[in-house]
């Protein structure tokens, strides 16, 4: 089921909504988000996981606007987060911070000290430098910090490189190989409470085996572990499950989970997940207005609005983003045209050599801009960031003002 669909005179649709009427009330360029797409797919989860304890902790990076943390929180989300920001995010959004899952290699003592004061439910450790400074921080703060290691399982998730975490070369977690040692070392530290295992081999992964090899690897050190007097209460897996940009077809998260159930089996272990991408990308879109349309020497360009501040996945891992038309029935000339910012880089394109009838004026649309779009968007060329709309059936919501200029140099000084 898709909620961006062609209305019958060729018209996109956002739920109930005319994205040209969108693009007309909110100008471009404007992200939409559908609020029933990004339950079903919170709901997915929840109902795949079905009756073994559970917690999905949404990864707020993908996106943080505030209303859509705040729809989740409502269906009982947990949160997955790498920054103080984006734990203050989650509780300005209303989201319960005894269900955040604190991952990420650099916490400062800072953003410690505050997650130990919202009382998070976990830090998922990355090294043994930052178990040290976590049970300094916790101690001084006369707090016990609960934690779980995350482990890199050497395993390929056959994503791209930028998006690949689990692979030993990577900068994240710490090698199974040593993880009994750090565990047992761990334990040995005053105020540290060990209460989980966590990985997150990568991103957009669209195969199911490599979570799999993961778990697998993951469950042994859990005997191992417990073997040795340490009890573990959660196995959080991470996110990673990959959606359809073009023609992937990643597992769906029923598949995804009853496969993880029937390893889990009579264990007692909570199963905690982090998805952000499998949530948002497809819940969202991004749309732009046709500037110019200008014959290259080989080549058509579509100079739009938008650009790689707005939506950087093109441009930093060369990813294939669909670009659609928001009215499909205009009589137009079909030619290729790579689709271009305004931004001075040659890296400055949404799509390359995509097959369009547009005439300037236009609107177009790149679909699954949920995940990874708004939330990696820069000022660069003085750009302000776009406008964020999220629609429920007829109903849109502006839940993200367009930034006014001077917001982008409010905090700047000028000399006396
Ligand atoms: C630790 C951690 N958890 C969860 C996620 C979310 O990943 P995805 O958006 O692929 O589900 C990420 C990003 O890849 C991550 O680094
Ligand atoms: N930003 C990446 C995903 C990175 C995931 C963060 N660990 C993307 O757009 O695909």
């Amino acid at each position: 089921m898709d909620f961006f669909n062609y209305r019958e005179d060729g018209e996109l649709l956002a739920e109930q909504c005319a994205v040209s009427e969108l693009v007309a009330q909110y100008g471009t360029p404007l992200y939409i988000y559908s609020r029933a797409t990004i339950e079903r797919h919170w709901k997915a989860f929840d109902a795949a996981a079905g009756d073994v304890p559970h917690l999905i902790c949404y990864a707020v990076k993908a996106n943080g606007n505030l209303a859509i943390l705040n729809l989740l929180a409502r269906l009982g989300s947990g949160f997955d987060i790498v920054s103080g920001g984006e734990l203050a995010r989650v509780i300005a959004a209303g989201g319960d911070a005894k269900k955040v899952v604190f991952s990420g290699v650099g916490k400062t003592e800072e953003e410690m000290r505050y997650a130990l004061g919202q009382d998070i439910l976990c830090f998922n450790v990355e090294s043994e430098p930052e178990l040290e400074r976590l049970n300094q921080v916790a101690g001084s703060m006369g707090k016990v910090a609960r934690i779980s290691i995350r482990i890199n399982p050497d395993i390929d998730a056959g994503t791209h490189p930028y998006i690949s975490t689990g692979l030993k070369q990577n900068k994240f977690g710490i090698p199974i190989e040593r993880a009994p040692e750090v565990y047992r070392y761990a334990a040995s530290l005053p105020n540290l409470q060990i209460t989980g295992v966590d990985c997150h081999i990568g991103s957009q992964l669209t195969e199911i085996s490599p979570f799999l090899e993961a778990v697998d690897k993951l469950l042994a050190l859990i005997d191992e572990l417990s073997a040795a007097g340490i009890k573990i209460h959660h196995l959080d897996v991470g996110g990673g499950l990959g959606v359809n940009y073009n023609d992937e077809t990643p597992p769906h998260p029923s598949e995804y989970a009853l496969a993880l159930k029937q390893k889990l089996q009579d264990r007692d272990l909570t199963l905690m997940f982090e998805p952000g991408r499998a949530i948002m990308a497809n819940a969202g879109i991004l749309a732009t207005k046709v500037e110019y349309l200008k014959a290259g020497e080989d080549r058509h360009f579509a100079i739009v609005d938008a650009a790689m501040n707005d939506l950087i996945r093109p441009s930093l891992y060369s990813a294939w983003m669909n670009i659609i038309p928001v009215n499909r029935s205009l009589p137009r000339d079909a030619h290729h045209y790579d689709v271009v910012g305004p931004i001075c880089e040659t890296g400055d394109f949404l799509g390359k050599d995509r097959e369009l009838a547009i005439a300037p004026g236009d609107y177009l649309v790149v679909r699954s801009a949920g995940a990874y779009g708004f939330s990696m968007a820069s000022n660069y060329n003085a750009r302000s960031r776009a406008a964020e709309v999220l629609v429920d059936g007829e109903q849109p919501h502006l839940v993200r003002e367009r930034e006014p200029l001077a917001s982008l140099w409010q905090f700047e000084h000028l000399l006396p």
